[in-house]
């Protein structure tokens, strides 16, 4: 695989690329690389601590080593997380949410096309009805994907009134999962909060809501997370994914923001096209990072 921007192999080029036996300069450069790669202060500590232990404990001397034993501490910590969505539900509904820009949309759309692979039949709904051009990206991504799609009647519709069609059109013609675009942004975060708890219960009233995925973007880091706190404390959250890892090199970030949240990553975005929509594999991650 191609080395990613946020790969360790570059974060980390001066540590190992330097010299081979493992000395003071070698730990205060880890620590630095560390923070560097946005895993904040407490997850870098804990993952310095730990190696210093393993070091001692098993006589490591050379940087090589220790490139392994962070690798593999890093995979033990993502993979605390269980990444499984939970879709078995007929129709599987899936609310996506989160702030403006961090790509909710184009991420319906590279989901919608990657769960189409798997032979699902799915269904978009475009429950964003306050911005008329969010209704049309949803409608681009949904033709891109080959996927249908419920609009708005009218803008300005009652989102909740978009979300119950879309699902209810799921139930009658038999769509496997339905896919439901929230807006990011209204005049105030309670406004914004009560109107995704009324979609929801207007939709529970047909189906149960499988998951609520937080979209987060990856370039704004622990920034980002602030932002989007109003979601997880008042969402019902079940997973994250995480967007343009691609552009970031805050790599590092995808484990700080699963101890910080306590939720798992579910999917990341590497890239603007329809294919650059992943699961997360912490092997692959892990393995991604450190190289
Ligand atoms: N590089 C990169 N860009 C991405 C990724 N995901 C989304 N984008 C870009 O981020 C921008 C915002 O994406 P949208 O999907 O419109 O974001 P949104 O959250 O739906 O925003 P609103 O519709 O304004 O609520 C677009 O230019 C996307 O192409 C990614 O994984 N990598």
């Amino acid at each position: 695989m191609a080395e990613r921007s946020w790969s360790f192999s570059k974060a980390f080029r001066n540590l190992f690329t330097g010299p081979e036996l493992i000395t003071e300069e070698t730990w205060d450069e880890l620590e630095a690389a560390l923070l560097t790669a946005d895993f904040g202060p407490e997850v870098a500590e804990s993952i310095l601590d730990q190696l210093r232990a393993d070091v001692e404990r098993h006589r490591i001397t050379e940087v090589k080593e220790l490139r392994r034993i962070l690798r593999d501490a890093i995979e033990e910590r993502l993979a605390a997380y269980d990444p499984t969505l939970h879709l078995s539900e007929r129709p599987a509904v899936i609310l996506v949410v989160g702030v403006n820009g961090v790509g909710k949309t184009t991420t319906i759309g590279k989901f919608a096309k990657y769960l189409t692979a798997f032979d699902k039949k799915i269904i978009v709904g475009a429950a964003d009805t306050f911005r008329a051009a969010a209704v049309e990206q949803l409608g681009t991504w949904a033709e891109r994907a080959g996927v249908d799609i419920v609009k708005p009647q009218q803008q300005g519709q009652d989102p909740a009134s978009v979300a119950f069609q879309t699902v209810q059109r799921a139930i009658d013609e038999q769509y496997d999962i339905a896919i439901i675009d929230t807006a990011g942004r209204l005049q105030t975060k309670g406004g914004l909060m009560d109107e995704l708890g009324k979609v929801r219960r207007v939709i529970e009233k047909l189906a149960p809501v499988s998951e609520v995925l937080l979209v987060l973007d990856a370039t704004t880091g622990q920034n980002g997370l602030a932002q989007a706190e109003a979601f997880i404390q008042h969402a019902g959250v079940t997973g994250l994914v995480l967007t343009k890892l691609d552009g970031s090199a805050k790599g590092g970030f995808v484990l700080s923001v699963q101890q910080k949240t306590g939720l798992a990553i579910k999917l990341v975005g590497q890239g603007e096209g329809i294919g650059d929509l992943t699961g997360f594999t912490p092997h692959v991650f892990a393995q991604q990072l450190v190289g």
